[in-house]
């Protein structure tokens, strides 16, 4: 059992969680295979690993988006059987709807009648104020850069106030130095409330930055090789990715990568 942190009550919990897919041909892939995660509530969390371990499955599967093949997915000490209020995402593609501000697009949940007109009005103003974009409320989506896009999508995701963000490679198709902006930026707002975040990425210095606990997995079959603490202080800046510290949590991590790689 991997519990990140023992004697805190976990929030999100995973025991022995297995998922399998039948593909299209009929095999069934088993993408996670026994995994057990204890989360602890305003953790950061990042998930790690190569591709096809299963960490788009284990987000999904948290978020209520897909059913667990067998195990018990655990949200605050209830069953996950399907997404609800107290779960936002954000997806590497901003997916926001071209003829709809920036506000329009984070307000959406307004129209989905998760929250009133007013008070999503508020809190979108709020969270965009936090993200850098006040004075583009009414900017549409093809006015912005890639980087803005995406704070309009993490805008959105928390305009409902859920307890839980769960982020599927958020900065990935974004360049490197708007990619670290965002990094530092999530890190602020994460800090600015209580909210637990689990945030999947291929990045092995991002994963290192923004975590408390840092998730690894490995793949064929996906599952859970280690839960890594990350004591380094807070809040983390750019400079400190080049510290002995910092440096040695990535060693780490990439020594499974290169094992795995050896073995394939
Ligand atoms: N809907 C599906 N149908 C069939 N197989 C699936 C489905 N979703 C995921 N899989 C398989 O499950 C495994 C895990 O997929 P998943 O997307 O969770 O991995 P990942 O670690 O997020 O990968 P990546 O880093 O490439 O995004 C892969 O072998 C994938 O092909």
């Amino acid at each position: 059992m991997n519990s990140i942190e023992n004697g805190v009550s976990d929030f999100i919990s995973l025991r022995h969680v297995t998922k399998s897919f039948e593909t299209m041909s009929g095999d069934i892939v088993t993408a996670l295979r026994d995994v057990s995660l204890q989360i602890p509530k305003g953790a950061f969390v990042t998930l790690l690993g190569p591709s096809g371990c299963g960490k788009s499955t284990l987000l999904r599967l948290i978020g209520g988006l897909i059913e667990k093949t067998s195990g018990d997915v655990l949200l605050g000490g209830k069953a996950v059987e399907k997404p609800t209020n107290q779960v936002g995402m954000v997806f590497q593609s901003p997916v926001l709807l071209p003829w709809r501000t920036v506000l329009e697009n984070a307000t959406l949940a307004a129209d989905l009648g998760k929250l009133s007109r007013a008070e999503a009005r508020e809190t979108a103003s709020r969270y965009i104020r936090l993200v850098g974009l006040e004075g583009f409320e009414r900017k549409y989506p093809g006015e912005l850069s890639g980087g803005m896009q995406q704070r309009v999508a993490i805008c959105r995701a928390l305009v409902h106030n859920p307890s839980v963000l769960l982020m599927d490679e958020p900065f990935a198709a974004l360049d490197a130095m708007t990619r670290d902006h965002l990094q530092v930026e999530l890190q602020s707002l994460w800090m600015a409330g209580d909210k637990t975040v689990v945030f999947v990425t291929h990045s092995i210095s991002e994963a290192v930055f923004l975590a408390d606990y840092m998730v690894v997995l490995a793949a064929r079959p996906g599952r859970v090789v280690e839960v890594i603490k990350v004591d380094l202080p807070r809040p983390r800046t750019l400079d400190m990715v080049n510290s002995a510290e910092f440096g040695g949590y990535v060693s780490h991590v990439r020594g499974y990568f290169e094992a795995e790689e050896r073995a394939a």
